[in-house]
């Protein structure tokens, strides 16, 4: 199999494994990633976090989102532009956000461009597997690996996945971005 054949083989097993979870197990995500994060303190003392907000069978961010936004934190959201890059907003609250084309709900308000992440302290980024080297398998788009050319060099990056999502190799191409770690439900946060 190619690269991109196996790409495409763990996306289609992954996300069958998610829509298979038991529905008690989906529903504690939300608040163990908002345990796990919400005292870290690179997310709380006053940097911006770019976080998503999850939707489908998506690990919850919701509840993150709310304890960072509580805490004062300055949190961007995605906002997905035609070609594929993702522009960014500011979380205002529940009612700053609406639901977007595609399944997505994506921040209403004034838009800061595509290299807003540069000033980002830490950006969590959705995934479906990552590897022990911060290699990641998004949806297929390629619009992180994109987002995260943006990045400082002093951003930390992370992919929020389930606990069996951190696998043992993710097959890499050349635009592949690596994260510096992985946020799980169970295990928290690792930094490779
Ligand atoms: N919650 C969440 N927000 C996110 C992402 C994500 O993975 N999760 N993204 C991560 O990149 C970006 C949006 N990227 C996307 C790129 C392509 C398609 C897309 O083509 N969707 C198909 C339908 C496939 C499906 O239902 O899964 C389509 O509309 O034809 C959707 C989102 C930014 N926001
Ligand atoms: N920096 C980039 N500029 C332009 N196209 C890119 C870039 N990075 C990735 N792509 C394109 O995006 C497509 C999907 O890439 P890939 O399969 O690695 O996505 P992914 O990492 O799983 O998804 P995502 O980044 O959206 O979470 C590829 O065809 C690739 O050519």
């Amino acid at each position: 199999m190619t690269t991109v054949e196996t790409k495409r083989e763990m996306r289609r097993r992954i996300l069958a494994a998610r829509r298979a979870m038991p529905e008690a197990e989906r529903a504690a995500a939300g608040p163990a990633l908002r345990d796990a994060l919400a005292e870290v303190p690179l997310l709380t003392t006053g940097g911006t976090v770019a976080l998503y907000y999850s939707v489908g069978t998506e690990p919850d961010t919701r509840k993150l989102l709310a304890a960072l936004w509580k805490h004062g934190t300055y949190v961007l959201l995605p906002v997905l532009l035609p070609g594929g890059e993702l522009d960014w907003a500011a979380y205002e609250g529940p009612d700053s956000l609406a639901p977007a084309g595609r399944g997505l709900v994506e921040p209403l308000g004034r838009r800061y461009g595509t290299d807003a992440l540069r000033r980002a302290a830490a950006v969590l980024c959705p995934a479906l597997a990552v590897d022990g080297a911060g290699r990641r398998l998004g949806r297929g788009a390629g619009c992180y690996d994109r987002a995260l050319a943006h990045v400082g060099p002093h951003t930390l990056t992370l992919a929020v996945i389930y606990d069996t999502e951190l696998v043992a190799e993710v097959p890499a191409e050349p635009h592949d971005r690596a994260v510096d770690g992985v946020v799980t439900p169970g295990r928290g946060l690792l930094r490779f």
